[in-house]
């Protein structure tokens, strides 16, 4: 059994608005894909847990759904996915675009009523604009509220991330490690399968349809020469049905050769792609289709 009396364990939680950086940003921190990241905003639906682990310290973080002021259940329940991880957090990163730098009177809110934790600015994309800019931002954002302390990021090129990192480390306290040192995330499998085609969804799909869409992972068999996969694709209305399978089916063949491909990265095998559309009308209206989704 490992020594443990020396050892250091905190959660931090990733915050912001759509279109921050989030995912991308604690991609990077850990050096590995866990999240989905895609130029449209509200990709991320679920709390996705990321781990970093030395061998007296381990990181836990929490990338969460962009604040938004939630009009549907689907977003209801992902703003109670963003406060279950900032009351989880010992450590949290607002994460601000400094090209879009507006912050909602919502995240505001939910930081003052928070005692015992670190709250750190942390303004992205600074690749974007001049060193100047970037403060003149963090200024703005500063007079509003009092953070522990700033760090300038860039999320896609890697800058300042070292000196967040060493920051993040720094203010972990003594603590057990939570989860065994090799894991990388607590999703299962399937969990990762349904988010690799949300993101192609996403991708390939414009308006309405990624943000009416979701997967369910019906059948997966592991088997000797290849991964059978079967899943769902769950409109929200009947006319979206046409939409994602196209004109003889050209457009759904082609998320499905998309998605296979990354799929087949990630499990480093060959897989067998089924997928299906599915009509749940209003799905994202309805608390218990919501729920039943995994949401
Ligand atoms: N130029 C630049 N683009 C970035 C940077 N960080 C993220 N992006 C881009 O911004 C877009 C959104 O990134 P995500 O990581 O998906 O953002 P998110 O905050 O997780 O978004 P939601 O899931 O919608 O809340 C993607 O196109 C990223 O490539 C950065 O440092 N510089």
């Amino acid at each position: 059994m490992e020594n443990t009396e020396n050892h250091r364990s905190g959660y931090v939680a990733i915050i912001g608005k759509p279109n921050a950086g989030k995912s991308t940003l604690m991609n990077r921190l850990l050096g590995n894909k866990i999240s989905i990241t895609t130029h449209k905003p509200q990709t991320t639906r679920h709390q996705i847990i990321g781990i970093h682990s030395e061998d007296e310290l381990q990181i836990i973080f929490l990338d969460t759904p962009g604040v938004i002021d939630p009009s549907y259940e689907l977003q209801k329940a992902m703003m109670k996915t963003v406060d279950r991880a900032r009351t989880d957090a010992d450590i949290i990163l607002l994460i601000v675009d400094v090209t879009d730098y507006e912050i909602p009177g919502r995240i505001f809110k939910m930081f003052s009523s928070m005692k015992n934790k670190q709250i750190f600015l942390v303004p992205n994309k600074i690749d974007k604009v001049s060193e100047q800019e970037a403060k003149v931002v963090a200024e703005e954002i500063r007079e509003k509220f009092d953070f522990d302390d700033t760090l300038f990021v860039s999320a896609l090129n890697g800058e300042g991330l070292q000196k967040l990192m060493d920051t993040i480390k720094a203010n972990i306290t003594s603590g057990p490690p939570f989860y065994p040192k090799e894991m990388l995330s607590e999703q299962p499998v399937r969990f990762f399968v349904a988010e690799m085609v949300r993101e192609q969804l996403f991708l390939q799909y414009h308006q309405e349809i990624p943000y009416s869409t979701t997967i369910n992972i019906v059948q997966y068999d592991e088997r000797d020469d290849l991964d059978y996969i079967s899943a769902d694709i769950v409109v929200n209305r009947e006319s979206q049905k046409g939409i994602l399978i196209g004109k003889g089916g050209k457009a759904i063949k082609q998320l499905g050769k998309n998605a296979r491909e990354v799929i087949e990265k990630f499990v480093d095998k060959k897989i067998y792609l089924d997928l299906h559309v599915k009509v749940r009308e209003k799905w994202r209206e309805n608390p218990s289709h919501v729920r039943h989704y995994g949401y």
